[in-house]
């Protein structure tokens, strides 16, 4: 079995810094992040502050010409993938594994359009509530990292990353079939992230309030019907198998989009919300609870760009 040596990732944020915290610390100088200057100047002037360690990574810009690395993973937002394929072509050769935990049905795709390379995993991850403030990153649980080949095979690559994993203490499932994983992860994000983005909402209100967990669960609905026409066939037992995973979140944290909706930031919501209702024209699904959603957090995010 191939071992992964040499690591590099892009995208030092929430889940970059949790899952990066581990591989820094497995491969020291080994593990390389990816992020231009000024983002490198931010990083070093008060090291980043990850779960209550203090963390400085071995930063290299995408211009410093450097060696194909074993894995790249890729921890940016959909909307900075484009741009994150371009910085990190030093590190991806002919060999390099590309993981990318990415929510959403579509990073794969579009880094497999790249024509990089045949290693490209299938990959999420889930359980992790990481929110990201200033140079501190904090999580109540670190989730698990889902991955696998789209094929279903238990391929080298992900026996390496398996490996890989487990000498960092990265928690992992190799599930039997992580496209429909990853398609039951994007039903949730559909749901929760949207809610918590116009409501404002941090996870105890979806814990706790019936009428608001109704209307998340609403718009995974929408993608469960989507997804019975595209063959990836979604249950309500799939609805269902996220209420103890949300049951389990930090009564206090925030999904990444409504981090974004805080922060002023673009929102994923042309990955969620927009990909549902693009589905459902093509499909003739009703959406409507993702036609609202996507149009509120749109106006949310006009709302923010004028001050
Ligand atoms: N937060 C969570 O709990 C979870 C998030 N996810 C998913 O994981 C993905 C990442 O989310 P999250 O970590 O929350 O997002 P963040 O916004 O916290 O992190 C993204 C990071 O990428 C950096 N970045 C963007 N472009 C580049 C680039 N070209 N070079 C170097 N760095 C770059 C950003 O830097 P800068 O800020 O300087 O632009 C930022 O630090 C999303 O798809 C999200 O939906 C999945 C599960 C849980
Ligand atoms: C809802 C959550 C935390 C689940 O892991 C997530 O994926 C996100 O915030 O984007």
């Amino acid at each position: 079995m191939k071992k992964i040596q040499s690591v590099a990732l892009i995208g030092l944020g929430a889940i970059g810094a949790a899952y990066g915290s581990k591989l820094h610390t497995l491969l020291d100088s080994d593990f390389t992040v990816v992020a231009s200057k000024d983002r490198i100047n931010r990083y070093t002037a008060n090291g980043l502050d990850v779960d209550n360690t203090m963390f400085h990574f071995n930063y290299k810009t995408p211009e410093t010409n450097a060696d194909p690395v074993d894995l790249v993973i890729f921890a940016v937002k959909n909307d900075q993938l484009e741009q994150a394929l371009t910085d990190m072509k030093y590190y991806i050769g002919p060999d390099t594994i590309i993981l990318s935990l990415l929510n959403g049905i579509s990073s794969e795709e579009e880094i497999y359009n790249r024509k990089l390379n045949n290693h490209i995993l299938y990959s999420m991850c889930v359980g992790i509530d990481a929110v990201r403030r200033d140079n501190r990153i904090r999580f109540s649980s670190i989730g698990k990292i889902c991955f696998g080949e789209k094929d279903r095979s238990l391929s080298k690559d992900v026996l390496a990353a398996k490996d890989l994993f487990e000498r960092a203490g990265i928690p992992y499932e190799i599930p039997e079939d992580i496209w429909h994983t990853i398609w039951a992860k994007f039903m949730f994000n559909v749901g929760i992230n949207q809610v918590s983005a116009v409501l404002r909402a941090p996870y105890k209100y979806f814990q706790e309030v019936p009428s608001l967990h109704e209307w998340m669960e609403q718009a995974m609905y929408e993608v469960v019907a989507i997804s019975q026409k595209v063959g990836v066939n979604l249950t309500e037992a799939d609805v269902h198998s996220y209420r103890p995973i949300l049951m389990k979140l930090s009564p206090d944290g925030q999904t990444s989009m409504l981090q974004d909706i805080v922060e002023e930031r673009k929102t994923e919501v042309e990955y969620f919300a927009g990909k549902v209702c693009e589905l459902g024209r093509k499909y003739g699904i009703p959406t409507p609870i993702n036609d609202q959603l996507y149009q509120l957090i749109l106006i949310i995010e006009d709302m923010a760009s004028i001050k």
